[in-house]
């Protein structure tokens, strides 16, 4: 795997997202920076700030870098996705998913509530609001978007500005003893996600940027430094969740 080799690759943004539909949702096209729209529909107001948007496959260490955003760089905004599973335990509404049913989800689709959103794992479905996106990126507050692959190529589609990190793991056996060593899925769902992770792997090249997580705060700096930030020292051993050995991302600790 390549990304195994080069820490931070900067990519030509033009790459291969924008061309593929992961999803009839068809999100609406947002207005880059400096032009204008006649459309009715709501518009996306530009602002200084651009979106950033990290993907990676499973147990990569995602939600262990999110975590480690917010706590050592509170001025970053994440997203809080819409989903319709359950919340693990320690997963707060609204602060780490908006938990909703099927009909809430499909309600917020129809009224074109989400800036993209995909089934992941071919079980739940993820989704974006895209009110709070666009509100963060209006006022200039730098923001994040933890996603899947089939919803950073409808974000690739509609704002071709966002910038876009693949987080990638130092190997593959790394990878999965990242899965197996997290302890909250069963065979069966690990080989599910196993299968997800290839897919995804063969889509690092269409990303602006890889970073291999070979270590958190590593990585989460060199992420913040790609939005533009300037990364920090590490704070002292154990006041960071990202060095805690249970990591907190969409959820303070991962158990499905
Ligand atoms: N398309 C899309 N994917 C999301 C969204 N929120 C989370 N995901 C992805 O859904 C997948 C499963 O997330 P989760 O159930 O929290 O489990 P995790 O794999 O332990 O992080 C991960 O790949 C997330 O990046 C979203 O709003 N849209
Ligand atoms: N840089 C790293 N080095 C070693 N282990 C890591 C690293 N980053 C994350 N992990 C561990 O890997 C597992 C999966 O991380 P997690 O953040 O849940 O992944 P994701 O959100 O991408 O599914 C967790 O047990 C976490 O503690």
């Amino acid at each position: 795997m390549s990304a195994a080799s080069a820490p931070t690759s900067p990519r030509p943004s033009s790459r291969g997202l924008a061309d593929i539909s992961a999803h009839p949702s068809e999100p609406t096209p947002s207005v880059p920076a400096g032009e204008t729209t006649e459309s009715a529909s709501p518009p996306v107001v530009p602002g200084p700030a651009r979106l950033t948007v990290l993907a990676g496959p499973t147990a990569v260490g995602k939600g262990t870098v999110s975590a480690d955003i917010r706590a050592r760089y509170p001025e970053v905004w994440l997203s809080v996705s819409a989903t319709t599973r359950d919340p693990r335990p320690g997963e707060v509404d609204g602060v780490h998913y908006l938990f909703v049913g099927p009909d809430e989800f499909a309600r917020m689709v129809a009224d074109r509530e989400l800036l993209e959103w995909a089934v992941v794992h071919g079980r739940n479905s993820y989704g974006t609001p895209r009110r709070a996106v666009e509100e963060k990126l209006a006022a200039g507050v730098p923001a994040l978007l933890e996603i899947d692959l089939q919803g950073a190529r409808q974000v690739r589609a509609s704002m071709p500005e966002a910038r876009f990190v693949f987080l990638a793991p130092p190997s593959w056996d790394e990878l999965v003893r990242r899965l197996v060593g997290r302890g909250t899925e069963d065979a069966e769902e690990r080989e599910r996600r196993l299968t997800t992770a290839r897919v995804e792997l063969a889509a690092e090249s269409e990303f602006d940027h890889v970073i291999v997580n070979d270590e958190v705060h590593r990585a989460t700096d060199e992420l913040v430094r790609v939005m533009g930030l300037e990364p920090r020292p590490v704070p002292a051993e154990g006041s960071s969740p990202a060095s805690s050995p249970v990591p907190s991302g969409h959820g303070e600790g991962h158990s499905e």
